[in-house]
C-alpha cells in the first residue's frame, strides 16, 4: 500500500524553483534513501511532505491522508529535522514523556510509551539522565525516538548521521533498519552519504536542482550504472559522500 504519493510536488521561491515536479510513491515497510548535492531539494521535499511548507504546485498524499488537510498528515507522521535542539535540562524519559502526551495519552501511557522507545533506540540504560551528557549520536537517537511518540505511519529522516562517528551512524542505520521491519512504517531517509542508502534502502530518489533525476528500486540503479556511486556521478556530475 502507498504511504506517500506525490504528483508534479513543486516549490517556487521567486525565480528559483527548489523543487520542480515531483512524482513519486512509496510503501509500508520501505526505507526510502532521498540523495541529491547540496542545494538539491531534499529538506525541501521533506518540508512539503510534513505540511510544514505549502507547495506551489503539484498535490500529495501522506499515509492516506491528502495534502488539503495537514493536521490529519502531521498526526500520523513523525519527522527528524535536519537540526533539532533539545532541552538540555530534561532527562530522556522525560522528554519523551512530555512528547507522548502532547499527542493526548494518558501519564500512564506517556510513561509506558517513553520506556519502550528509549529501549528500542538503545538508550534504555540512559533514560533517567539528563540530555546535555548525551553525546550526539545519543541526541540523534533520543530524535528518533521522539519521532516514533505517535507510532506514526511515515517517518522523515533529514540527515540524521551527520557529524556522527563510524559507530554512531551504525547505531543509527540498524535503529532506521528496525523502524521499517519491525513497525511496518515508511522511512524517508535524506542523506549526502550513499554508502548508508546501499546500506539500508530499499528504493532511492535522486534530486538535483530541484529535478528528480532517478527513482526506482535501489538494485536497478546500481545494476543500471555499475554502482549507486557512478548513478550519482551519471545523474548529478558530482561525486557523492562514501
Ligand atoms: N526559504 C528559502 N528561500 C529561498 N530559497 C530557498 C529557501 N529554502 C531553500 N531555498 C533554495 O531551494 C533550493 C533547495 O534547497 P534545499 O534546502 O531543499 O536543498 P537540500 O537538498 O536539502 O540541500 P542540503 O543538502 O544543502 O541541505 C536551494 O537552491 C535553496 O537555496
Amino acid at each position: 500500500m502507498a504511504t506517500i504519493e506525490a504528483i508534479g510536488l513543486s516549490k517556487r521561491y521567486g525565480a528559483r524553483n527548489a523543487l520542480d515536479g515531483l512524482t513519486f510513491a512509496a510503501d509500508a515497510g520501505e526505507v526510502i534513501g532521498l540523495l541529491g548535492p547540496n542545494g538539491a531539494g531534499k529538506t525541501t521535499t521533506i518540508r512539503l511532505l510534513t505540511t510544514i511548507l505549502e507547495p506551489t504546485g503539484g498535490t500529495f498524499a501522506v499515509a492516506g491522508v491528502p495534502s488539503d488537510q495537514p493536521h490529519r498528515i502531521r498526526r500520523r507522521i513523525g519527522v527528524l529535522p535536519e537540526s533539532a535542539g533539545y532541552p538540555a535540562r530534561q532527562t530522556g524519559a522525560e522528554y519523551l514523556r512530555y512528547a507522548a502526551r502532547l499527542f493526548g495519552s494518558s501519564r500512564h501511557d506517556a510513561r509506558a510509551v517513553a520506556g519502550r522507545l528509549l529501549t528500542d533506540v538503545g538508550l534504555g540504560d540512559r533514560a533517567g539522565a539528563r540530555i546535555s551528557t548525551y553525546s550526539r549520536g545519543m541526541k540523534q537517537r533520543l530524535g528518533i525516538a521522539r519521532a516514533l511518540v505517535n507510532d506514526p505511519a511515515v517517518v522523515f529522516l533529514d540527515e540524521p548521521t551527520l557529524g556522527l562517528d563510524p559507530a554512531g551512524q551504525r547505531e543509527i542505520l540498524s535503529t532506521i533498519a528496525a523502524i521499517a521491519e519491525r513497525r511496518g512504517a515508511t522511512v524517508v531517509l535524506s542523506t549526502h552519504t550513499l554508502t548508508e542508502v546501499e546500506q539500508v534502502s530499499g528504493s532511492v530518489l535522486i534530486l538535483d536542482h530541484g529535478r528528480l533525476r532517478a527513482a526506482g528500486p535501489l538494485a536497478g540503479i546500481v545494476a543500471g550504472a555499475g554502482s549507486l556511486s557512478a548513478a550519482f556521478l551519471d545523474l548529478t556530475g558530482e561525486s557523492g559522500h562514501d
